[in-house]
């Protein structure tokens, strides 16, 4: 080869260098970045316009994403069962077993001498059985332990047994009617309950509780809280509500007609479809007749919108005879269907169950036995016998 034919050769190769290079640079320009960087995506997605007719594209501003809840949702609690509540609280009513060990402790003796007997009357007294039960209960121990001569023990308990629970009564109704009625319009109605008593005998604690039964049975309540003579009462009965997802019926506005918001109770509930309305009450003792007037009344305007099931007397089983008094003064005001004894934790008076039902002639139907929200048990007569000679 010449040299002219060498410098062709050289030339044209690096013609063909440079052609390559610039062929790559141009084709990479040209494809581009496969991904976008996150500031060139819009915020917004464009719909495409109808085909005819629009005016404008449709704008779809995208979703926000929900921003962090503050408020954290509450959680409904779920109350404990019914069933077996007097059981399980069976220890709470240790201080008034000391009435049955010590009628157990006296009946053993054997062969018992009048002083005895002084002394089996003086215990049943102090717990406030009542002078009329008592000499009953007193009569039937001396024939049945001179017909049974012995000092055995369990025989004496036996006996013992069988009597006082004759005393409180098993065949009395204990259920709580709140079966739903259909009323004469052919509308189903809940059943109401009204809920009487002195303040501070634990009325307010004892609407939030029987709430909590009549949830944990699967009913849908509505709570009243006609109590408006103490504000912090409708706030307490809203906490208690609130817990397990109960609407409460108030006024904002202290003072307020009780039977206007007893009234407004029944009729949400009958709005709502609730099984059971429960209506709290002030039921201040200024006077007999006030009292009456108040009671009458809110029972009258309840009854305008659904029957009125139950009137339940709620009493402090620590206040003996006082309470006793009391009781017979809302009897005399209203007719009371049921009565719930609170506070029988702690206290040895637990005779009270006797001498209640004798004087108003109505069932002890549930027993406060404690401070806990669940501390409420429907009253089962053998169990409470039971406990009093455990
Ligand atoms: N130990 C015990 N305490 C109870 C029981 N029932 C209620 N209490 C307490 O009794 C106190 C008074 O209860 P409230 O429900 O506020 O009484 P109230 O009768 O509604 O009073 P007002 O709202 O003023 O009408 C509270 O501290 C309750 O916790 C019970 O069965 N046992």
């Amino acid at each position: 080869m010449t040299d002219q034919a060498w410098i062709l050769i050289a030339v044209l190769v690096v013609v063909l260098v440079v052609v390559g290079a610039v062929a790559l640079t141009t084709g990479r320009r040209r494809r581009g970045p496969t991904t976008l960087p996150p500031e060139d995506v819009s915020p917004y997605e464009v719909d495409q316009p109808p085909a005819a007719g629009a005016s404008a594209p449709v704008v779809t501003a995208p979703e926000e994403p929900a921003p962090p809840s503050t408020t954290p949702v509450p959680t409904l609690e779920r109350p404990e069962p019914v069933a077996g509540r007097m059981q399980r609280l069976r220890a709470r009513l240790a201080r008034s077993g000391t009435i049955g060990q010590t009628l157990l402790s006296i009946l053993s003796r054997g062969d018992l001498a009048e002083n005895d007997w002084e002394e089996i009357e003086e215990t049943l007294l102090l717990a406030d059985v009542g002078v009329g039960p008592t000499t009953e209960l007193m009569d039937k121990l001396r024939t049945e332990t001179k017909v049974l001569g012995t000092t055995d023990a369990a025989q004496v308990r036996e006996v013992l047994r069988r009597e006082l629970l004759e005393l409180v009564d098993p065949t009395m109704d204990r259920v709580l009617h709140v079966e739903p009625a259909i009323g004469d319009d052919g509308e189903p109605h809940p059943a109401t309950v009204l809920v009487v008593g002195v303040n501070g005998t634990g009325k307010t604690t004892t609407v939030g509780k029987l709430a909590r039964v009549l949830v944990a049975e699967d009913h849908d309540v509505v709570l009243g809280a006609a109590d408006t003579f103490r504000a912090a009462a409708a706030d307490q009965l809203s906490t208690w509500g609130a817990r397990v997802g109960v609407p409460v019926v108030r006024s904002e506005r202290e003072g307020a007609d009780p039977a206007a918001v007893a009234f407004d109770a029944v009729k949400e509930g009958r709005e709502a479809g609730a099984d059971v309305v429960l209506v709290d009450t002030a039921g201040r003792l200024q006077n007999k007749a006030g009292l009456m007037d108040e009671l009458g009344k809110i029972k009258r305007v309840m009854s305008r919108q659904a029957p009125v099931r139950e009137v339940l007397l709620v009493l402090d089983a620590t206040t003996g005879q006082n309470g006793m008094r009391q009781a017979e003064v809302f009897a005399q005001a209203v007719d009371i269907t049921g009565i719930v004894l609170t506070k029988l934790d702690g206290t040895a008076k637990g005779g009270i169950v006797v001498a209640v039902q004798r004087e108003l002639g109505v069932p002890v139907k549930f027993v406060g036995l404690g401070e806990g929200p669940d501390d409420l048990a429907p009253f089962e007569p053998e169990e409470f016998v039971d406990a009093l000679l455990s």
